[in-house]
């Protein structure tokens, strides 16, 4: 388990001594009150110098309403249309039908109840999005308020489908009987939140007696200190829930119930099987559909912010653009099929899966422009004679290894050796283990060929792009070698909700993302020709990060210029700023369409991401 140190908890006794982003809200009652013990009010615990840092920044006031809004998930789940496979209005039609189909079979299990007292089934009490629910129209007529085509020009391929939440639920509706619990970890809390289902690995404790039907309440489990100074739950994964005071984080998960659900395995095979799901969520504090095995290929779920960097990107029918941290793929599949899958998409990642992720995810597509590469993207620039530009003047750099010019492959790049991929894992799991052969042992070429017909004839040719069964390595490329370069940099990803804890930032994490994404950021300019283009993005409210990128970048390299697509509505130029809490970004930064989304979808902060950062950058007469 990851250490996190420092780092305070959302404990009841914790949260009295707090002093900051917590107690900044108590003067606002609605958001502060102690959360009771069957709700979900969580708050975000952040290690002292952060919060101090960000308290800082925003002001006290206004960074506890951010870490609130974290905590929640959107409401509303954004969804790309593949339209090299679909339309827009076609998608509408099918996940009206499909979502509907959905509704109606759990509706078969729960009851609604208007805001009039009126039975349409569930014991759902709305607190927001009930009229909604509840508006007495044909399905059709009502589904279609909720799944909605974007429109703004260039964002067409973009469909919403409106959720509901927070809905106070009421637990233990079995009279007489115990209510039956089950602790989630808080990874599989946030993807619950955001519409996922529970699966086995997510499931830490479980109430004793639990069978397969049972109706259980689902609670999260946040990381708690250790002694040593790191976090832990401080319980066994499998541990038997008694119903007392007993239980694991008792009292740390007041609030923290996230809804109800049926087993769909009983208490012993949840502890005994790798995978499959163990609670079917019935009733949830927040409903967003889950697009699991929806639409693949033709729909990708994806956060609006990464869809308007791949539109800010521009790329062009026949252009060679390189997406340099890509995995798993989402702006990559993007950008190719904004490029109608004419041209060259080349997408690096330092890991082995992550690269086999995209290739799944091209071929799901059916894209066929996108090459995926493993490499580490701080080495991506090769010299003309063959060796790699680390980039250079920036003091943290490191001299890199050498690399021979003559193993170049035709596309203009440099390949080494082959990793092969074990192609049944492949089949079953996004993320399939690599077994790298470096071309060295007959046998195990052959038994990844083995694999490989295994996995052919399960899925059938052209199903993936890894059925040659590689992830090539490269070893970087030519500079000025690319007409449009993405740098969707690793960052803390602090923008991104629902998060349930935020203490593994320390200070040194986030000066470090800085760092980092200068140095990628110096090979960015290298690789892409004079007057191509960089877009560099992020998804974090770290100012230290986004627009520290930005200065340093402007500083450093006179021959970039920032673009904004509407100069008189963007200033500078950064033309995608979005702080969900103070709109003035709406008119100071976006241009005059993104800012009617961003209002038009955060009336009360309901986008997908908090804060996010994209900045365009035109290249010129290169003096390096
Ligand atoms: C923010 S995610 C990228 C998301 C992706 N652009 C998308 O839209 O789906 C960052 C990715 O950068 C990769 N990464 C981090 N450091 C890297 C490096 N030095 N070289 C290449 N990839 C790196 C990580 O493995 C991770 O997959």
């Amino acid at each position: 388990m990851k250490k996190a140190r420092g780092v305070l908890f959302s404990s009841p006794l914790r949260r009295r001594n707090s002093t900051s982003a917590a107690s900044a809200l108590q003067m606002d009652s609605p958001l502060s009150s102690p959360p009771e013990r069957y709700s979900f009010n969580p708050i975000l615990r952040w290690n002292p110098e952060v919060e101090e840092y960000f308290s800082a920044a925003y002001g006290a006031e206004h960074f506890a309403r951010i870490s609130k809004a974290l905590t929640q998930p959107s409401s509303y789940s954004c969804v790309r249309v593949n339209t090299l496979k679909s339309t827009s209005d076609a998608v509408i039609q099918k996940l009206i039908a499909i979502l509907e189909d959905k509704r109606q079979k759990s509706n078969a299990t729960k009851v609604e109840v208007c805001n009039d007292g009126s039975p349409l089934g569930s014991s759902i009490v709305n607190t927001i999005g009930s009229r909604e629910l509840c508006n007495r129209q044909t399905p059709e007529e009502s589904q279609s308020h909720y799944i909605f085509k974007c429109p703004y020009p260039g964002l067409e391929n973009i469909v919403f489908v409106k959720g509901s939440g927070p809905h106070k639920l009421h637990y233990g509706n079995q009279p007489c009987q115990p209510m039956k619990e089950v602790i989630v970890s808080r990874k599989c809390a946030e993807a619950v939140l955001r519409g996922a289902q529970v699966y086995v690995p997510g499931v830490l404790a479980c109430s004793a007696h639990v069978e397969k039907g049972d109706v259980v309440a689902v609670s999260v489990a946040v990381e708690q200190p250790t002694s040593d100074g790191g976090g832990g739950f401080g319980f066994t994964r499998g541990t038997v829930l008694q119903g007392s005071q007993s239980d694991p984080q008792y009292h740390e998960r007041n609030g923290l119930y996230i809804g109800e659900g049926t087993t769909s395995l009983s208490r012993a095979t949840m502890f005994r099987v790798s995978h499959g799901t163990a609670v079917e969520m019935t009733n949830r504090v927040y409903e967003l559909p889950s697009f699991y095995d929806i639409l693949e290929g033709e729909i990708f779920l994806q956060n609006l912010p990464s869809i308007v960097t791949a539109s800010v990107l521009d790329p062009q029918e026949g252009e060679r653009i390189l997406d340099m941290c890509a995995a798993p793929g989402g702006k990559t599949t993007a950008i190719a099929i904004l490029m109608r899958d004419k041209g060259e998409v080349i997408a690096l990642d330092r890991s082995h899966n992550k690269v086999m992720d995209i290739l799944k995810l091209a071929a799901e597509m059916d894209l066929t422009c996108i090459k995926a590469y493993k490499l580490d993207a701080l080495k991506s620039v090769c010299r003309a004679n063959g060796t790699i530009n680390s980039g250079i003047t920036d003091a943290n750099n490191e001299e890199l290894d050498d690399v021979t010019a003559n193993n170049r492959s035709s596309s203009g790049f440099h390949t080494d050796d082959k990793v092969s991929i074990d192609m049944e894992t492949c089949s079953n799991d996004a993320s399939p283990s690599l077994t790298v052969s470096n071309g060295k042992t007959d046998e195990a070429q052959s038994n990844a060929g083995k694999r490989k017909n295994v996995f052919q004839m399960k899925n059938g040719p052209g199903r993936n792009q890894c059925t040659g069964g590689r992830a090539e390595k490269s070893k970087g490329f030519m500079p000025n070698s690319f007409d449009r370069v993405l740098l969707d940099a690793p960052c803390s990803a602090l923008g991104l909700r629902p998060r349930l804890f935020a203490g593994e930032e320390t200070m040194e994490s986030l000066i470090n993302h800085g760092k980092y994404q200068r140095r990628m950021f110096d090979q960015a300019v290298r690789l892409v020709r004079p007057g191509g283009v960089i877009v560099y993005s992020t998804c974090t409210i770290n100012p230290g990060e986004n627009e520290a990128l930005v200065r340093y970048a402007l500083d450093k390299y006179k021959c970039l210029s920032l673009v904004s697509q509407q100069p008189k509505i963007g200033g500078p130029g950064v033309i995608g700023r979005c702080d969900l809490f103070e709109r003035k970004f709406s008119e100071e930064w976006l241009t005059e369409s993104e800012a009617e989304l961003v209002q038009r979808f955060d009336p009360s902060s309901s986008l997908d991401t908090i804060g996010f950062f994209i900045a365009k950058f035109v290249v010129g007469d290169k003096d390096f």
